[in-house]
């Protein structure tokens, strides 16, 4: 882990400064083209090109349970972390329909899911077999969320090998907007009813239980709120940690990150947190529903693509942003300018 983020370097803002020149070259008014001006500056910075591929796609989907879901924070129970991963090895997830429409390549990786799924494809990566309860105990220790940062490096590095020139990285844990909401709270010293939402679908008097298991854990754990790791360690989950190891690796092999919804966004605010080089990398796909999200996203300053009024997870939400991705690059490869064809850029 410290190696690969020793590699981390800041994107290129110099390749950036190129493509915002290059972009009012085009055949259209100055900035007209809106957020994918920005979005095709940014794969610029990352790529060190006007354009580059991005395709394919690599959508890693990290699943674990966790301890906290004895609590009763979810609507749903704790055995569908693995219902689910069978049904992602099987191709029934929404994920896995909307990774099929942009041809991307997908792993399931099991980095703690409490049974064992016997499933084709699925990768076995576990550090463990659930968090602990937060309200009760650490989710787990430093070393543990250290070896789980591990398997998302690891997977990767898989999906690189295999030719991925971009990720998507989503997760399946039962209870795991609990352990995001109680991250954020830690993170970002916001308080607990303003981190919470509805998840799979609580009603407010449910919700007003999950902020006072969150409020629980936050008072009895021990965790520095400046050190990553430790918040991670105290309250996190087993595929938190993992998705944040996905995008220091990301950023460390220069590959663009798709950020998904609320939990990917904690992961990702975590990996900026480990290393603040990691926030050039990462793309944010949509603004979800659960209302931490907002907050998650104001503290890495980041304006998500879409709004769909989604709360879902899984990454299906930056699985969907992906061809505004390559609407951006597109748009650098192919568009004609002013001088080539032969139209006047300004007023006389
Ligand atoms: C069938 C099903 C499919 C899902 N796919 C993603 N999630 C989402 O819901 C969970 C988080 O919500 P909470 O904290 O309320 O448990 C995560 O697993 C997340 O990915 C799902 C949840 C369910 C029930
Ligand atoms: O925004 C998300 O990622 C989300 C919201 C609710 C439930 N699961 C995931």
């Amino acid at each position: 882990m410290h190696a690969l983020i020793a590699q981390i370097k800041p994107v290129d803002s110099a390749s950036g400064d190129r493509a915002r020149a290059y972009l009012d070259t085009l055949t259209k008014p100055p900035g007209s083209l809106g957020m994918l001006e920005q979005l095709a500056i940014q794969l610029s910075e990352i790529s060190g090109e006007l354009a580059s591929s991005i395709t394919p796609p690599g959508v890693v989907v990290f699943a674990a349970d966790h301890g906290v879901a004895a609590e009763g924070v979810s609507a749903f129970p704790q055995a569908v972390t693995a219902q689910m991963v069978a049904n992602f090895a099987h191709g029934g997830a929404a994920i896995n329909v909307f990774a099929r429409q942009i041809n991307a390549h997908l792993e399931v990786v099991d980095v703690g899911v409490v049974s064992d799924v016997e499933a084709p494809g699925v990768i076995v990566d576990k550090t463990r077999r659930a968090s602990g309860n937060i309200a009760t105990e650490n989710a787990m220790y430093p070393e543990e969320a250290q070896a789980a940062i591990e398997a998302g490096i690891r997977a990767v590095e898989r999906a690189r090998k295999a030719g991925c020139r971009s990720v998507i990285i989503g997760e399946m844990g039962i209870a795991n907007t609990t352990a995001s909401s109680a991250m954020l709270a830690a993170f970002t010293g916001t308080a607990v009813e303003e981190v919470v939402g509805a998840g799979t679908g609580l009603n407010s008097q449910q919700q007003t239980h999950k902020v006072s298991v969150i409020e629980r854990a936050l008072a009895a754990r021990d965790y520095e709120a400046d050190k990553p790791l430790s918040v991670l360690a105290a309250l996190g989950g087993l595929e938190i940690a993992a998705m944040a190891g996905a995008y220091l690796a990301a950023a460390a092999y220069r590959l663009p990150a798709v950020v998904d919804g609320f939990i990917a966004t904690v992961a990702a605010l975590t990996a900026c947190r480990i290393c603040p080089a990691v926030r050039g990398y990462l793309v944010f796909g949509h603004r979800s529903e659960e209302p931490g999200h907002g907050v998650a996203l104001e503290a890495l300053e980041a304006k998500p693509l879409l709004a769909l009024g989604m709360r879902l997870g899984e990454g299906s939400g930056a699985a969907l942003a992906f061809p505004l991705l390559q609407a951006a690059n597109a748009m650098m490869a192919e568009m004609a300018t002013f001088a080539s064809a032969g139209i006047a850029d300004k007023a006389p």
